[in-house]
């Protein structure tokens, strides 16, 4: 009778294994829910970065590829870089410099993107510009709160009405007789999830693009479904705008941080097309971003059910002691360091 409750608990971890090995091996025999082969892809923010990576990484699987940002000079060797990787004299690319922070910005670019496409709207738009400025909230100029909105959010949702009020009329999903796939993709961060001290004027409007992207989720389904919408969730990239934000971010932040994997922009834009290929709504990039989505799923669509649902579990018991250290980090910051006027931003 000894060898019962062993036996039983070699069953269940067999049993265990197998479940959160489902997705894997579904994986190896499901077909690619994000094929951008002989495509046009439109990237925001893509003159450096995760958004040349992505780029790159695109032109590679044969798309043709837009880019936006602001400096010229930027997008043009970002653009020969991307030209150089593609495998096919068939694909086109092109810039367009425009600040999508501004209102009409993302309404020009799109007009601008369909008249350079002869007509057709890009298949797929990836909203990937953006910034943070970190710092302690009461000594941040409103003006700094509202612009992270305009290139975070804003940027986000005049984005989303400039493309979908084209895949979504009525003589464009006519003319859609095959049922093309349309995939509007987001770029939000792992703070969304679990924002820390130093990012009040940044994490809102990153979990404000969650929200925005839960809702035309379920919008979309009204038009039949063709229009799918995804929020990709990096945590620290080693990129031109870490350097930059590093610049003015709080000491106790980067103590916060510290646990975070610093991940290239290349590797950020691999593990994020990989997730979109395999169909996954709000797409994590690392391990610690995966543990975060735990604590935050709420009501949001979830890729694998199960699995999903038990990281839930896991996430809330292991965020009960993270949120007590880091938690204990800062009250020791504050003993430490005494009020934050009198050493600034340090
Ligand atoms: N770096 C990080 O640690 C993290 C970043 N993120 C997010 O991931 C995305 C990529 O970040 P990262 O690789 O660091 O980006 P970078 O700051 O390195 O590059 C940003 C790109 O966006 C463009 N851009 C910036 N502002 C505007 C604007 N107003 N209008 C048009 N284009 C603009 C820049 O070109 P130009 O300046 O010429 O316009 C550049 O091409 C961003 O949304 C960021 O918020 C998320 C988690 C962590
Ligand atoms: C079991 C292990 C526990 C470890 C806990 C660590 C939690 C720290 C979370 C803070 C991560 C913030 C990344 C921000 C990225 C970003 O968006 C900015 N760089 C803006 O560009």
């Amino acid at each position: 009778m000894d060898y019962l409750p062993s036996l039983s608990l070699t069953t269940i971890s067999i049993a265990l294994l197998a479940l959160l090995l489902t997705p894997t091996i579904m994986g190896l025999f499901s077909k690619n829910k994000f094929d951008v082969n002989g495509k046009t892809v439109l990237l925001t923010g893509a003159s450096e970065g995760m958004g040349k990576s992505v780029a790159i990484q695109l032109a590679k699987k044969g798309a043709s590829i837009i880019i936006v940002a602001r400096n010229v000079g930027k997008l043009e060797s970002a653009l020969a870089e991307i030209k150089a990787a593609a495998p096919s004299p068939s694909q086109r690319f092109q810039y367009i410099s425009a600040d999508v922070s501004e209102e009409d910005g993302a309404s020009r670019v799109i007009a601008e993107a369909i008249a350079w496409n002869n007509g057709a709207s890009p298949s797929i738009v990836w909203c990937i510009a953006g910034s943070a400025s970190p710092g302690l909230f009461i000594s941040t100029p409103r003006s700094i709160m509202r612009k992270q909105m305009d290139i975070n959010f804003w940027s986000c949702v005049d984005m989303a009405q400039a493309i979908l009020s084209e895949w979504l009329s009525p003589s464009s999903l006519a003319a859609n007789t095959n049922n093309e796939e349309r995939h509007l993709v987001f770029t939000s961060s792992v703070v969304a999830f679990y924002p820390v001290v130093g990012y009040a004027p940044y994490a809102p409007s990153k979990a404000a693009i969650k929200s925005l992207s839960d809702c035309l989720v379920q919008e979309c389904l009204l038009y039949g479904g063709e229009v799918k919408v995804h929020t990709v969730f990096p945590g620290t990239i080693l990129s031109p705008g870490l350097e930059n934000e590093n610049l003015t971010k709080p000491e106790i932040t980067h103590i916060l941080e510290e646990s975070d994997p610093v991940q290239t922009p290349d590797v950020v834009a691999r593990k994020a097309i990989e997730g979109l290929e395999r169909g996954e709504y709000l797409v994590t990039v690392s391990w610690l971003g995966a543990l975060m989505r735990g604590c935050a799923w709420g009501g949001s669509r979830r890729g694998n059910w199960i699995v999903d649902t038990i990281v839930t579990w896991v996430a809330a018991l292991v965020w009960f002691f993270v949120g007590w250290d880091l938690d204990g980090k800062v009250k020791a910051y504050g003993k430490r360091n005494g009020h934050p006027s009198t050493y600034g931003r340090k």
